[in-house]
This record gives structure tokens, C-alpha cells and sequence, in this order.
């Protein structure tokens, strides 16, 4: 029967509406039209219209009112009407995309067509939009416009840009990318759907950098929280709840801001933060990101697992790294002083890749002056790396020289060549620490 019908009405016609029955926006028309418009057949269309985009060299195609575009999927021609049904009085308009499939190809590839639809389109609004770096007002400031204020987010660092392990760069990709793929295991288990991530490590090892990298990556907004400007738990509560969905939300030093009780939030308020409790209604796609110089004297129950799933060490440099890093500023993939520098790494002394970077950048033009300086600055070891600081630190008192910091916040001035050592204080002769390493919570992963 099917068949006999299937002669008689070759195509099928299903219609995406703008307007759903209640009069709200159907979602799918706006994604039909991002994907339509991105097609490139739209250049065979006989009427587009042409429209100037977010900059001035680009140029955005539109397909214009009742005009048909042509697409193939999996072997399968369909076409796409622009449908506009106008009203004479008072210019109300329906408008509508209208898919037209033969019968025959409907049952095979309807339902991944209009996955790929879906896919195509969250990709193309990624792309599209530019990230956003949103930082909180304080409660009395400003309540008109919110609690939080957006400057767009131009941090260049991406993954490659790090100086890190290799293997645990991948496996942070990865971690993210299952992450992101996860909503419905997520759902399935009755949880929020996000992903608690902990940067460890001394000042200058690059854990705010990662930030920008992770976000880069995964281009989500990133929500910088600053806990001083957060009144009570309430407050931080709503901050949370005006976070909109695939973004991070970073906390950074929250030892520093614990410890030294810079933060009027209790514990209680920040684990239930922590467990993004008052999103997990919402089905948002989140992922935390909280730094710390050491988790020593941190309460372990905020470090538990389920509340911080993957905890990241970032440690002082090693040779590996180093040379990472006099690829990257230096150009240099080998030199003579190399083996020299190996062994003076070999010997225990270490500084961070920010100290190391900074010696770097100042003497680039000449790649035998930059390692020059780095092994001078190595061979120093002493007594600086104790001097200056962002106030006195948890990690001071840390029994593991690895885990000190000591070093002056790099964000309070810009250094000069001969200040870096003094400034970073980073410069250590350690019983060097393992490299990066990944942990996760056995529970939570998902693979
Ligand atoms: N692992 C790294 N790879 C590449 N560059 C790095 C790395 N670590 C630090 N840097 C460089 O040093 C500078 C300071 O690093 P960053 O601010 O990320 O360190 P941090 O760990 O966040 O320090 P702090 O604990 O003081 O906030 C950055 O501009 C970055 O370019
Ligand atoms: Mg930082």
C-alpha cells in the first residue's frame, strides 16, 4: 500500500514554522535558516540578498522571500522554500521553511538529515559569535544592568600555545571534548550537567593561560568570578544563575581567598556552588575552572570527587618544556647551549615557564642571549624565589619546595629584563616534581 502510494505522491512536504502555536519562536526555523543561508547552492538561487556581516570585508547571502535552494544528503536531493505569506493589513506576515523529499529517500534519511541541520547550525553560531569575557559587579553596583559586565575576551592562548606534557594535553582534549558530547549521560544520571576542573600549582606556571586556552577551545564565554565582590551565598547563587549556558566560570586563587578569608561566602555556600546545584534545572552545559597555588590546607571535602572531577598540576619548568617554550618564542627547535641547559635542569634547578618566557620575549632577538640568560638565571639559585609575593600564601609554608610560590603577582607590573628573576621569585633549586599530571575521579568519567 505503502508503495502504491508512494507512486502517486512522490514528495513529501514538512513544514518548519517561525512562530510555534503559542506564538514563540520555534527554535528549529532559526536553525533551518543559519543552515539554509550557509549552503552553498544559496549562490545558484535565483534572488539572495546580500547583507554586510560583523566585519565590514564580510559578506552574509540570504535566501529571499518564496525562493527554493537545493541541498543533497546522503545521496538524496531535497529542496528548501523561503516561504512568506503576506497579509495585506498591518504587514503581519507567516513565514515558514518548507522541505520537500521524495518518499522514497524520507525514511532513510529524514531523522539524520535533520541532525546534521542541528549540527551544522550550533556550529556555525559558534563561529559566528565572538567570546565573551563577563566579570561581576558588586551587589550595589550597577544593578540596573546586572551583575555581570562583558569586554569581549581576546586572550591568545590556545592549547598549543602551552608549555605542558603532551600526553596530559591530550587528555584533557579529550575529557573536554566527551564532556561536551555528554548531555544526555548526564540527564540519565540526574546530574548537573558540567565539569569541575582544579589548576594547581606555583605562580607562573600558566594555569591562568590554560584558562584562556580551554575556553579558546571550546569557545565558551568564561564568567570570572571575583569572590570579594560577592556579599553572601545568596549572592553567589544568583551570579550563578545569571551564567548563561557553555561557558566557564572561573574562580581563581580560591586558596588564596579562603585562607586569607578574603570571601564573606561560607563553605557550605561555595560546595553547593561547586555542585552548580542551582543550574542543574536548567540542563546548562558548564564547566568550573578554580585555581589554587597548593590544595594543602584546603578542606577535603571541597576537593572530592564528584566536585572537582579532574584536578591538573602545573608545575616549574623541565627541559621539555623549556624547549617547548624556546620553540614557541625564540623559534629555536635546537641551539648548542641546549645540552647545557638539559643539564642544568637534570641538576634540580627550575623556574617557571612565565620567568623563563619572560628572558625570552626581552632578549628574542638574539636566541643565544635568551639562553644565555635563562642559564644564568638558573645557575643562580638562592634565596630570591622567597622574596615578594601576593601577600603571604598558603603555599609559603608548604613542605614541598615544588609546591612554594612566594613569587610577586606578575599582573601587578610589567617587568623589566633584570627584574624578571626578582620579580617571579620563582627561581628554585627543587627536588623537581613530577611533570604535569591529570587526575580524575574514577566515578565520574564517562568513557
Ligand atoms: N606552561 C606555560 N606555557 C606557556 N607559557 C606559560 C606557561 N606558564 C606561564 N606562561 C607564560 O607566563 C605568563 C604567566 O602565566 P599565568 O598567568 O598563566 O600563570 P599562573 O599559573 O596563572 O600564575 P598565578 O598563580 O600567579 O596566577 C603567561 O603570560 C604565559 O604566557
Ligand atoms: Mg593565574
Amino acid at each position: 500500500m505503502n508503495w502504491v502510494d508512494d507512486r502517486i505522491h512522490v514528495h513529501q512536504y514538512l513544514k518548519v514554522a517561525e512562530l510555534n502555536e503559542n506564538g514563540q519562536d520555534n527554535e528549529f526555523y532559526r536553525r533551518v535558516f543559519l543552515y539554509i543561508n550557509s549552503l552553498p547552492s544559496i549562490e545558484d538561487s535565483n534572488f539572495t540578498n546580500l547583507f554586510s556581516g560583523k566585519k565590514s570585508t564580510d559578506i552574509i547571502l540570504s535566501l529571499d522571500d518564496n525562493q527554493v535552494i537545493q541541498d543533497e544528503f546522503l545521496g538524496a536531493r531535497v529542496d528548501w522554500v523561503n516561504k512568506v505569506e503576506r497579509f495585506d493589513h498591518g504587514g503581519v506576515c507567516n513565514r515558514s521553511f518548507l522541505l520537500r523529499i521524495k518518499k522514497k529517500d524520507k525514511r532513510r534519511t529524514l531523522r539524520p538529515y535533520l541532525q546534521h541541520i542541528h549540527t551544522v547550525s550550533d556550529d556555525i553560531e559558534q563561529r559566528r559569535s565572538e567570546l565573551k569575557l563577563f566579570i561581576n559587579n558588586g551587589p550595589s553596583e550597577n544593578p540596573v544592568n546586572g551583575r555581570w559586565r562583558s569586554v569581549p575576551f581576546t586572550h591568545h592562548s590556545t592549547l598549543d600555545t602551552i608549555a605542558m606534557d603532551a600526553d596530559l594535553k591530550n587528555k584533557v582534549k579529550s575529557d573536554l571534548e566527551n564532556f561536551i558530547k555528554s548531555q544526555n549521560y548526564y540527564h540519565k544520571m540526574g546530574r548537573a550537567w558540567k565539569r569541575n576542573y582544579l589548576l594547581y600549582g606555583p605562580s607562573g606556571t600558566g594555569k591562568s593561560s590554560f584558562i584562556g586556552a580551554m575556553a579558546n577551545f571550546l569557545n565558551y564565554d568564561v564568567y570570572d568570578i571575583d569572590l570579594s565582590r560577592v556579599s553572601d551565598d545568596s549572592d553567589l547563587k544568583l551570579l550563578l544563575l545569571q551564567t548563561s549556558s557553555r561557558s566557564l566560570i572561573v574562580i581563581e586563587d580560591l586558596d588564596r581567598l579562603i585562607n586569607e578569608k578574603l570571601t564573606t561566602t561560607t563553605l557550605s555556600g561555595l560546595l553547593n556552588f561547586m555542585d552548580g546545584i542551582v543550574n542543574s534545572c536548567c540542563g546548562d552545559e558548564k564547566i568550573m575552572v578554580f585555581t589554587m597555588n597548593s590544595k594543602e590546607q584546603i578542606d577535603p571535602a571541597m576537593l572530592r570527587p564528584g566536585r572537582i572531577d579532574v584536578h591538573i598540576h602545573f608545575p616549574f619548568c623541565d627541559f621539555n618544556s623549556f624547549k617547548y617554550l624556546a620553540n614557541n618564542y625564540l623559534g629555536v627547535k635546537e641551539h648548542k647551549l641546549f645540552p647545557q641547559v638539559e643539564e642544568i635542569f637534570h641538576s634540580g634547578a627550575t623556574m617557571s615557564p612565565a620567568a623563563i618566557g619572560e628572558l625570552m620575549i626581552v632578549n628574542r632577538s638574539s636566541p643565544s642571549r635568551a639562553l644565555k640568560s635563562v642559564i644564568t638565571a638558573l645557575q643562580s639559585n638562592g634565596t630570591e624565589g622567597k622574596i615578594g609575593g601576593k601577600g603571604k600564601r598558603l603555599s609559603d609554608s608548604a613542605s614541598s619546595p615544588a609546591e612554594e610560590t612566594g613569587g610577586a603577582n606578575w599582573k601587578d607590573s610589567v617587568p623589566g629584563a633584570k627584574e624578571v628573576r626578582k620579580l617571579y621569585g620563582l627561581l628554585r633549586l627543587k627536588s623537581c616534581k613530577s611533570p604535569s599530571s591529570f587526575d580524575h575521579d574514577s566515578g565520574m568519567i564517562e568513557r
